[in-house]
């Protein structure tokens, strides 16, 4: 289906053997790839075609059946030893992209894939086009990983250094919660459903819940964790991009383009709290050493490539307002960090407490729809309804759906769906420049307070839910996290 030469740059990377070629081989294995297509996959390392065929056919190993087609993919491949500021290299690149594009008839559709650190992203965009190796006879799309600018201004320098080169348009900025299922499923939640569209507003919602915990560590990347943090890590890009998703307004058709309008009609009306506000509304904490599951887990500061008196959060919650008439006042609470109880990736939609007639006895629960979305995926909604038995007490009811297991085998994954996308030139599931401007402003002003230390920086111990104050910060609203596994309350011998 897709006549198509994609190059990588950072072939030899981890986010190219762990994703992307799987992606590809998916991609190919139901035929959105298929003969006509060819990857040059380029970095430092000297690499011959051969040994980069090896590559890519183990990184698809454990998806492969048919060892024959495998390695029909992998002939697909070529490599080429490329230092991305070396001029010279361009041109070679510009000679073999040339010759793939004849030999496998792209129609001089070009995507290039920048897998790489962002310091590189500018250099890339500029040579591309001053070297023509993008010429305008095909389509061609850039499709480039966060982190996306470390603050506003970062952001801005390097989206004029693309601008450059390709337009908005031919810009993908990943966010690879925007290719997971059940975030692509809020669409059809809000969208489809009678009954939640009508009440998804601050006249039946009383708050909104979202929880991005993990219970793994910053593993082996600790030098880029403790420049970043959880704030820039994950609020900034995925948070930021769910809450877009689930406050904003209908958009006119399920098009990128009136959905974007929206979404960044929702990310613009965020609140920016004031420095009282940031102090209030916001915590942030780090993981300190502690026995959990029967194993013992270090400090943050104690990790690999941290600073051993680093001030870098690795846990951030808080409240934000969205100021568009139609969530007025509804605060959307967050919290995300390392080392949490467990992976549990989940939003919960808190709907307003409904007028007892049943006396003080019979305690009503306040609705709640969740929204699964890691580890497993579905949809529950909880409500009231009558015990079984000679007496009337109301007991809560939980609907609850999971995706089996079966289906999910087959489902793409992100980078799969997003490539997808990409491929048919569609932006909806892509971060715009408008969007990112808006989340970096809001982030900056965080990030500014709790510069200066005048914010507590919570301690919590590996394998709990956070700092209390997260836990207090929303009784502050007269509420409580939804969700709250077993293990947190087991911890504190509650
Ligand atoms: N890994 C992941 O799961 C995720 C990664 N990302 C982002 O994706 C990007 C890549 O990450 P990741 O794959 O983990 O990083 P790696 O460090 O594993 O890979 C970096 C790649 O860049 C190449 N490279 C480095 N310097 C040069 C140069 N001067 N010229 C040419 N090639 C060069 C390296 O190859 P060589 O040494 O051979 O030159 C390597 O292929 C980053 O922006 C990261 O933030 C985002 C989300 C998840
Ligand atoms: O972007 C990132 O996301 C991962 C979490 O992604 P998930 O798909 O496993 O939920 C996080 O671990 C990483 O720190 C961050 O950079």
């Amino acid at each position: 289906m897709s006549k198509v030469l994609i190059t990588i740059f950072g072939a030899t990377g981890d986010l190219a053997k762990r994703k992307l070629y799987p992606s590809l081989y998916r991609l190919y294995k139901s035929g959105v790839l298929e003969e006509d297509f060819a990857v040059i996959g380029t970095a430092r390392r000297p690499w011959t075609k051969e040994m980069y065929e090896d590559v890519v056919l183990e990184s698809i190993s454990s998806l492969v059946e048919n060892e024959e087609d495998a390695k029909t993919f992998a002939s697909h491949f070529y490599y080429q030893a490329h230092d991305v500021n070396d001029s010279e290299h361009y041109e070679t690149l510009r000679e073999l992209s040339n010759e793939l594009g004849e030999k496998y008839d792209t129609d001089h559709n070009k995507v290039f894939f920048l897998a790489m650190a962002p310091e590189f992203f500018g250099t890339i965009a500029s040579h591309l086009k001053s070297e023509h190796i993008t010429d305008g006879k095909g389509y061609e799309r850039l499709i480039i990983e966060k982190p996306f600018g470390t603050s506003l201004a970062t952001a801005e320098k390097l989206n004029d250094d693309l601008s450059k080169a390709f337009s908005e348009d031919q810009i993908y900025r990943i966010d690879h919660y925007l290719g997971k299922e059940m975030i692509q499923n809020i669409f059809a939640i809000r969208f489809t459903n009678f009954v939640f569209e009508k009440i998804w507003n601050r006249d039946f919602i009383d708050n909104i819940q979202i929880t991005f915990a993990e219970s793994i560590g910053v593993e082996d990347r600790g030098g880029y964790y403790d420049h970043s943090g959880a704030l820039k890590d994950m609020v900034q890009n995925h948070i930021l991009q769910v809450l877009s998703l689930l406050a904003m307004d209908k958009p006119k058709t399920y098009h990128s383009k009136d959905i974007l309008a929206e979404k960044i009609k929702a990310l613009q009306s965020i609140k920016i709290p004031s420095t009282e506000e940031v102090k209030e509304d916001f915590v942030r904490g780090q993981y300190v050493e502690n026995d959990f599951n029967g194993q013992h887990f270090v400090s943050y500061r104690d990790e690999s490539q941290v600073d051993p008196e680093s001030t870098t959060e690795t846990f951030a919650s808080g409240a934000f307002f969205v100021n568009n008439g139609r969530f007025n006042d509804v605060p959307f609470f967050f919290r995300t960090g390392k080392r949490m109880t467990e992976k549990g990736t989940r939003i919960n939609i808190v709907f307003k407490k409904e007028d007892s007639i049943f006396g003080p006895d019979q305690k009503l629960q306040q609705n709640v729809l969740t929204i699964y979305i890691q580890p497993t995926e579905g949809f529950s909604f909880l409500m009231n309804g009558k015990e079984v038995g000679k007496d009337f007490n109301i007991g809560e009811i939980k609907l609850d759906f999971r995706h089996d297991a079966a289906i999910l085998g087959n489902s793409p994954e992100a980078y799969e769906k997003l490539i997808y996308d990409v491929l048919k030139g569609d932006g909806s599931n892509f971060t715009h420049w408008d969007e990112l401007k808006a989340s970096w402003t809001l982030i900056d002003k965080i990030v500014d307070v709790w510069s200066k230390n005048e914010v507590p920086l919570y301690d919590y111990k590996a394998g709990t839910m956070g700092p209390k104050a997260s836990f207090d910060l929303l009784e502050k609203y007269d509420t409580e996290w939804n969700w709250t596994p077993d293990e947190w309350y087991k911890e504190r011998n509650l």
